[in-house]
């Protein structure tokens, strides 16, 4: 049985195999040496799935493995969906998910002192230093989602009534981790090319000083946010910050995982990551480190007794409900931290990718992007109205006639419809995806006449 069971895994591990060579093979078709491997790993499974019928005497193990519903996502389109692209699990993340979905399935070895951050087999413990290294913090924990590391330090340091300090372009769960520990937020404002600067910061709270009589008990500053996707002088800002004695929270949503984030260069008194959004991991999963200064005020162990029983869990961190992010999620994100950390060495190709495509679409007159320009991350805001949409302005498709044109190319992830203000992300694209994206992009401006300029 266990043999079969082994059998099982070998083959749903051998059809991932074939969807990471598809996934990199489509849409422009595969080369000589991915079709070999197609080949191959078709046959690998077909080997396994004889060998296990034979050993169940059962057709239905053909059946079953046959029905396995795989979808046409990604795996047949190169996606530019702008919030999707640095989430993609990793080929040993899927295989994780696939061994580790029962739900317990990492407490098996739980031991003393029973708690998450703790176990070592699987190295869970190991784990959780390695990513303290990667961030250049002192403590981590993992946690379901970037919010709730929002939502851990905002419980921790904000009492009823206290201003926060949000930028101008913060996500709605920083609100809403304020608005849970009762404080009151207040934005900071831009600059007119979209950025947050020191500046802004000191003014904003010595406004918020000025008006309210207090200090902000926080400063939550996305290092890169997720409507132009530009990157702001978080060094600059935690320093202004900690003049005035407020810790200082980096939203590293869309960077830890994409690029090198140093929290403790930048100064960051906590960092918050998101697994799905940045680092290869299935949702929901994230990170939230913090120095040693703050890790004993938002990891603190609880001090509750039962009043009947006398109970005491001594161990089991408030903030975090005891244990967090258990089970496929946490060992995918495992699965996946050897590559998300290396992929980080490579940002500078990342950007040199980024703005190659953004290039070619600038070459189609009327196209603009409203991101900072070079581009200094895959994420971009552009505007196609002077050049898709007068096309659409006429098209018996209207708007859609773009994302028509994109998907007959094998080119999925923009908001159907959208073919004005809209936002991309090319992490991850290969140069032969980014460089075929492009021309399909200049292919459907030259079809319906828009002006392409040549280099
Ligand atoms: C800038 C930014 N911060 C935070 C979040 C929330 O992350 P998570 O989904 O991991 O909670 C998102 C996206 O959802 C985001 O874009």
């Amino acid at each position: 049985m266990k043999e079969q069971i082994q059998k099982t895994f070998e083959a749903l591990f051998a059809l991932e195999d074939i969807r990471e060579v598809l996934r990199e093979a489509l849409p422009t078709g595969p080369d000589p040496a991915e079709e070999q491997a197609i080949r191959e790993g078709v046959a690998r499974v077909r080997a396994v799935l004889d060998d296990l019928e034979a050993g169940t005497g059962s057709p239905q193990v053909t059946k079953i493995a046959g029905s396995l519903d795989i979808r046409n996502r990604e795996e047949a389109y190169i996606n530019i969906q702008p919030i999707q692209a640095a989430g993609r699990l990793t080929l040993e993340a899927r295989k994780a998910l696939i061994a580790y979905g029962d739900g317990y399935s990492t407490c098996d070895a739980c031991r003393k002192p029973f708690r998450l951050d703790q176990i070592t087999k699987p190295p869970i413990a190991a784990f959780h230093e390695d990513l303290a290294r990667f961030l250049n913090m002192d403590v981590v924990r993992v946690v379901p989602g970037a919010r709730r590391g929002f939502q851990a330090v905002a419980s921790t340091l904000v009492k009823p009534g206290d201003p926060v300090i949000v930028s101008a372009l913060a996500h709605y769960t920083e609100f809403l981790a304020v608005e849970g520990a009762g404080g009151v937020v207040k934005e900071v404002s831009v600059s007119k090319e979209n950025l947050v600067t020191p500046d802004a910061v000191a003014a904003k709270i010595e406004d918020v000083r000025r008006e309210t009589g207090r200090t902000p008990a926080l400063a939550m500053i996305d290092h890169v946010d997720y409507q132009f996707g530009n990157v702001h002088d978080v060094a600059g800002i935690a320093k202004v910050a900690h003049q005035y004695d407020v810790p200082f929270l980096l939203n590293g949503a869309y960077t830890v995982g994409t690029m090198p984030v140093d929290g403790r260069a930048i100064g960051a008194d906590f960092v918050v990551g998101s697994g799905h959004k940045s680092m290869a991991s299935p949702a929901p999963s994230g990170v939230l480190a913090a120095t040693a200064e703050w890790a004993p005020r938002v990891f603190r162990t609880t001090a509750m007794v039962g009043d009947l029983t006398r109970r005491k869990f001594g161990v089991k961190e408030v903030e975090m409900l005891g244990c967090t992010l258990m089970g496929a999620n946490l060992i995918a994100m495992m699965a996946s931290f050897p590559a998300v950390r290396e992929r980080t060495l490579r940002w500078d190709e990342e950007v040199k990718k980024s703005n190659h495509f953004i290039d070619g679409l600038l070459a189609i007159e009327g196209t603009k992007v409203l991101s900072e320009y070079p581009r200094k991350h895959t994420l971009t805001k552009v505007d196609t109205t002077g050049s898709f949409d007068t096309v659409a302005a006429t098209h018996k498709r209207r708007g859609f006639f773009l994302s028509d044109e994109l998907s007959g190319r094998g080119i999925a992830g923009e908001f159907a419809g959208a073919t004005r203000t809209w936002k991309l992300n090319t992490f991850g694209l290969s140069w032969k995806k980014i460089r075929y994206l492009t021309e399909a992009f200049q292919e459907i401006a030259a079809k319906y006449e828009l002006n392409v300029r040549t280099a």
